[in-house]
Order: structure tokens, then C-alpha cells, then sequence
């Protein structure tokens, strides 16, 4: 009996349906359709783009295998992809795409459309009824590679976002990651190339956004049961510009569909910028293909600067302000504040302001003053009870609870976090810890703080709590 599409597909099936979730097997395998036996070529039809991602991701090999017993070495499997009818175009479309060849798949898209109702689209990729929708990039346009000084401690990131920023998707820092500790200029940095793109490229459609607010429309979108139009709406973006990226961690919904997105960019040359306050690896709950994919491109770092580079930091800040201030009192503050860029501003910001108000001159002494205050005043915030509130906010819960006699085991984890910043971030003894954190003894606080610290290096999601919190109270 001669093969047909449909009978090689049948035993295809037979042979995934042995070897895979049965849940699994419904969702991805029923649906598709068997079109076309062309010598070793079996065509399938699949209900979207997103689907033909995901059998590719999942379950390349498994097809592999399967086509392989049935048609020889030398099958090939093509997808048909049918596209529905979003945004009112009036037909489906189809496209086509040959199984794992993903350098291939650009090549594709010039590939005249099966169904020639959809000639007109030029790029099948992109949703007709949405390309002229007017996107606000979100950039801020004083975030500029102008304003950002170069010194040791970023010249990698800067260049690379120099270099992105005049071939967007056209170099092999596609994504580019750029990460560092808090305040360095990772936000500044990621600004100035969607600003230095959009000065280049002005068709370029370029979207900067937070993933904390990333998330949040995300989850949005599924409770309005969106969820495709979301993806089709980051999908049309030429250069994606993600701050934040280790927001992600732990929330695997928003990490899937972000992954999809991503590949679907990135397949198409789009670019990709994330930022975040760690190096891949050591971002913790964040999937492996995600992680895997974070480190395609080139991922920078920005260091603390050096005393140089704070120097011409603050010179510029000033020059920008139009304001003179002599060197010693600006050479004072960048030797004394080496934490972070964004102190360093702080600092100058207050001394101006100080000087102005008062109507005083701006003298080396004033700058003392205020470089003391300003390393006090963060200092001062941290206090028992702030420390109690931090906690407490985080796990979601009030004071009184995380101070009460309860045993379990979430309060009791909370209480022994605040215990362990309070010894951390306070001069307070341990019995004042313990006084002050639901009138607990000495001995309670160290079994907390020895309980955090074992907790901290065996327990992953633990070690992330300690993180976020330290987080929090460094700001
Ligand atoms: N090299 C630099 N030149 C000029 N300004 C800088 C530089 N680096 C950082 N800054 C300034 O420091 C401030 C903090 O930078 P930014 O917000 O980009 O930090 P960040 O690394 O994103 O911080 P966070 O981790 O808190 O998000 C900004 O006002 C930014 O303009």
C-alpha cells in the first residue's frame, strides 16, 4: 500500500503517543493536521506560531525519530502554519517552515505564502491592523550616551551598546545583558541605546520597559484572556529593551512567554537589550533555556567606578546644572562616596541644594557636613522596626504576627530573617535584638542568626529571601 500524509502521520502519532505525557500529547499533537507527502517531505499543519515554537522546543527530537522510522534518513517535516484571523484581517494566512533550521527560518520569510489571499503581506510575521499603531518607546531622552562618561569600569557595556546602537540586531551582542550592582548606570545605559537607535533608525519601532511592569501586563493580559495579542504585540518590536530581567525569577508564566517572545525576535534579527543586577549565572530561579539563551550574546558588567570617572561624573552633572564648584570640595565628595553613581548625584544634588537655600557659599566644610549626613542618614534609616517592616512587608504579613509566639513555619523563618538583619545592620545587642523582635532571649536570636546563615547556603529559595531583603534595606 502506497504512504499518504496521513498514514505516515498516523504512525508517527502511534509512536509519540507512546513515548510522551498523555496530557501533552493532546494539547500538541491532536490538534495538528497532516497535509502534504511530497517524496521524503511530510507536510503538517499547526493552529499558530507559537505552537510550531513549542513542538520545535519540546519536541524536535521525538518528531525526529518518528519521521525517521517511517520515511528514511532523509525526511524532512515542514510546518504549515495557519494563522487566524487577529486584528480583522479577513483570511487566515499560511506559512511555511522547514522543522530545525532555525538560521533558515529568516530565509522563509520571503517564502511566497501558500495561500494567496495573504500575498499582500509582505512579512507574514507581522499582524496586519497593528503595524501602525502609534508605541511610545518610553525612553528618556536625557539618558543619553552623551551624558553616560566612560571610564575603566564600563567601557566594555558602553562600547557594546555603542556598537548595538548602530546595528541594531546586526551584531553578535544580540541580547546584549548588561548588569551590575544597584545604581551603576544600568537603567541610564539601556536608555541610551533605545535613544541612540531612535536618532539613527527613526523607523525603528524601539520599546523600553521594566519586567517588573512587563509582568504585570502580562498577568493583565491572561485575566482578559489576551494572551496571544500579548505576544503578538511584542513580537512586531524591532529592538526590546528589558530593565530589571531578575524580576522574572520565580515567576515562570511571565519567563515562558518572555522566551517565546525573545526567540521569535531574535530569529527575526530584532534586538534584544536586558538589564539586570546579576550575571546570568547567578540568577536564581530562571530557567535554564532562558539563562541558556541570556548568554547568546555578550553580557557586560559595569563596575564601581573609579576615582577618575566619579570625578568627571560629578564635573559633568555640574556643567549640565550650570553650576561652579571648585575642585577640591569636588574632588572630596568623589573620594568619599564610591558606592554608587546614584549617591554620588545624591551628594551633589544636596550640597547645591544646601548652599542655595541657605544662601551660603558652597565651602569644603559644607561638603563635609553634608558627605557625613549623607552617609549617616542611610544609616539612620535602618532601625529594628525598620528592619520588622521590611520583613514583614515582604512576606505579606503585619508586624504583630511576625512578632507573635506562633510556630509556623513561615513566621517563624520571618521573625528569624529579621533577627538575622537586625545583628547584620545594627549596633543593638543580642538581647535588645531579641526585646525588641517579640520579647525573645539572647539565645533565640543566635539559634535565629546561625538558623539564616545554614538556611542561606542550602536552601535556594531561602537564599533568595536573604538577597531580596538585603535588597531593601541597602536602598
Ligand atoms: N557613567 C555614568 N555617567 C553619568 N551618569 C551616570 C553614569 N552611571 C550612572 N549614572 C547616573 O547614576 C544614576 C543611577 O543610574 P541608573 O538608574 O541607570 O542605575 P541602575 O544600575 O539602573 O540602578 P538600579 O539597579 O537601582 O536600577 C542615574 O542618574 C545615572 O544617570
Amino acid at each position: 500500500m502506497s504512504k499518504t500524509a496521513k498514514s505516515v502521520w498516523n504512525n508517527c502519532l502511534l509512536f509519540i503517543k507512546d513515548n510522551i505525557q498523555p496530557q501533552a500529547y493532546k494539547t500538541w499533537f491532536e490538534p495538528i493536521v497532516a497535509v502534504k507527502l511530497t517524496d521524503n517531505a511530510l507536510s503538517i499543519q499547526v493552529p499558530s506560531k507559537f505552537f510550531y515554537e513549542w513542538l520545535e522546543e519540546h519536541y524536535v527530537k521525538i518528531l525526529k525519530v518518528a519521521l525517521t522510522k517511517e520515511l528514511g534518513e532523509t525526511a524532512k517535516l515542514v510546518y504549515i502554519i495557519k494563522m487566524e484571523n487577529t486584528y480583522g484581517n479577513k483570511q487566515p494566512f499560511t506559512e511555511k517552515i522547514p522543522s530545525s533550521h532555525r538560521t533558515a527560518v529568516k530565509s522563509q520569510d520571503v517564502d511566497i505564502p501558500l495561500n494567496n489571499k495573504s500575498r499582500e503581506l509582505k512579512n507574514p510575521f507581522i499582524i496586519p491592523g497593528i503595524r501602525n499603531v502609534k508605541i511610545e518607546s518610553q525612553l528618556n531622552p536625557n539618558y543619553s550616551f552623551e551624558n553616560f562618561l566612560e571610564g575603566d569600569s564600563n567601557r566594555l557595556a558602553r562600547s557594546a551598546g555603542l556598537a548595538v546602537a548602530s546595528k541594531p540586531g546586526g551584531t553578535s551582542f544580540n541580547p546584549l545583558l548588561i548588569f551590575g550592582h544597584v545604581g551603576l548606570g544600568k537603567t541610564h545605559l539601556a536608555h541610551a541605546i533605545g535613544v541612540d537607535i531612535k536618532d539613527k533608525y527613526p523607523e525603528k519601532t524601539v520599546l523600553y520597559i521594566s519586567a517588573e511592569k512587563f509582568t504585570q501586563q502580562y498577568i493583565e493580559a491572561v485575566k482578559k484572556n489576551n494572551r496571544n495579542d500579548f505576544i503578538h504585540f511584542y513580537q512586531i518590536i524591532d529592538v526590546l529593551i528589558i530593565d530589571d530581567v531578575q524580576f522574572l525569577s520565580g515567576k515562570s508564566g511571565t519567563q515562558d512567554v518572555f522566551f517565546h517572545i525573545f526567540n521569535h525576535l531574535h530569529q527575526n534579527g530584532k534586538q534584544v537589550v536586558l538589564t539586570s543586577d546579576k550575571a546570568p549565572v547567578d540568577m536564581q530561579d530562571i530557567e535554564q533555556r532562558l539563562l541558556s539563551r541570556f548568554k547568546w550574546g555578550l553580557s557586560a558588567e559595569l563596575h564601581n567606578p573609579d576615582f577618575e570617572t566619579r570625578v568627571s561624573i560629578l564635573k559633568n552633572k555640574l556643567y549640565r546644572d550650570g553650576v561652579v564648584m571648585p575642585d577640591d570640595i569636588v574632588d572630596y565628595i568623589a573620594k568619599n562616596i564610591k558606592s554608587n553613581v546614584r549617591e554620588l548625584e545624591g551628594a551633589i544634588i544636596s550640597l547645591i541644594a544646601q548652599a542655595s537655600f541657605n544662601k551660603k557659599e558652597v565651602t569644603i566644610d559644607l561638603a563635609r557636613v553634608i558627605v557625613e549626613k549623607f552617609v549617616k542618614n542611610t544609616k539612620r534609616e535602618v532601625s529594628i522596626d525598620y528592619i520588622q517592616k521590611v520583613v514583614s512587608d515582604y512576606f505579606q504579613m503585619d508586624i504583630e504576627t511576625l512578632q507573635s509566639k506562633t510556630r509556623k513555619r513561615h513566621i517563624v523563618q520571618a521573625r528569624q530573617l529579621a533577627m538575622f538583619f537586625a545583628k547584620k545592620f545594627t549596633k543593638a545587642s543580642l538581647a535588645s535584638i531579641g526585646s525588641q523582635i517579640g520579647k525573645r532571649d539572647h539565645a533565640t536570636v543566635l539559634h535565629a542568626c546561625k538558623t539564616v546563615d545554614n538556611l542561606s547556603s542550602t536552601d535556594k529559595q531561602f537564599r533568595k529571601y536573604v538577597e531580596d531583603i538585603t535588597k531593601k534595606l541597602s536602598v
